[in-house]
């Protein structure tokens, strides 16, 4: 089995705040798919969308230094897997599945959290959940996941609000399985109060809600702290957090 990699390498999570669910400030082993069918305009992974031109994927070869090493794409599972294990530090918290967007590769992304669950590590699975039909592939080997609800001012597809139904019901799968989800949605100085409400509502009595300002950070803290307030006035005040990409400013990957 072949998969269209972008990069992997040791880190420690950067995002996700202190809600139930999330690995913040764990060490994690990052495995980050290449392709994505969505086009958030303020992606900071925009190099990797378009799968077809990453012709070259990236391993570190030694944990937590950022020196790596290429090989060409489609990517050998078992090479994949490989580069992972030699990045085993004995103290990581969980393999995170990131892109792009993961999902796309369903199959190769079961065979491989079928694997790392088999060598006893959890999987940890970063998603736009905007394809419910192949989250459910993939659910039951999901120990956290990370949803995204896609903001109006992401301009992720045309169909906004059906991308938002279908990230929900992503939520909805994933929560069955048992896996511990939580939704991030990325704000910004446009989004819509109306709006956030609407998601608050949609994930009602289902997952708690970590509200991410899009770096660079433009949304004032005033502004942040009112969608907090909204949010956490639907949801109640035990589901609501703050996230920030704190990666980003430590300067890690
Ligand atoms: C690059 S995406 C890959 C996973 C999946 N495609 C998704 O969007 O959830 C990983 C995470 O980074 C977040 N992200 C990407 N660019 C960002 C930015 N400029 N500011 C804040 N968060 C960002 C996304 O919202 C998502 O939660
Ligand atoms: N340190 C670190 N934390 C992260 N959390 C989510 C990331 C992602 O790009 O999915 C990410 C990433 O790229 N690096
Ligand atoms: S869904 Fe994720 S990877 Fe795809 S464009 Fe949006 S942020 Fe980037
Ligand atoms: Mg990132």
């Amino acid at each position: 089995m072949r998969l269209v990699m972008a990069e992997v390498f040791n880190s420690w999570q950067g995002e996700g705040g202190s809600v139930e669910g999330s690995a913040f400030g764990r060490r994690q082993i990052f495995v980050r798919f290449a392709g994505c069918d969505l086009h958030c305009i303020w992606c900071d992974s925009k190099g990797y969308i378009d799968a077809s031109k990453v012709s070259l994927w990236r391993y570190e070869v030694e944990p937590f230094t950022g020196r790596f090493e290429y090989r060409p794409n489609p990517a050998p599972l078992n090479e994949v897997i490989d580069a992972v294990l030699r990045l085993d530090t004995g103290d990581v918290h969980s393999i995170s599945y990131t892109g792009g967007e993961p999902t796309l590769q369903v199959k190769a992304l079961r065979a491989m959290m079928e694997k790392m669950r088999e060598l006893g590590f959890d999987n940890f699975l970063e998603t736009h959940g905007g394809l419910p039909a192949l989250i459910k592939e993939v659910a039951h080997l999901v120990d956290y996941a990370s949803v995204d609800i896609k903001d109006e001012t992401a301009g992720a597809t045309e169909d906004w609000r059906g991308l938002v139904l279908r990230e929900v019901e992503s939520v909805k799968l994933l929560k069955e399985a048992g896996a511990k989800v939580y939704a991030k949605l990325v704000v910004t100085s446009e989004t819509k109060t109306e709006n956030v409400r609407w998601y608050a509502e949609l994930l009602r009595g289902l997952a708690p809600l970590v509200i991410q300002p899009r770096e660079p950070i433009e949304i004032s803290q005033g502004r942040l702290m009112e969608l907090y307030r909204e949010a956490a006035l639907i949801l109640g005040r035990r589901n609501v957090g703050l996230s920030f990409q704190v990666h980003k400013y430590l300067n890690v990957l």
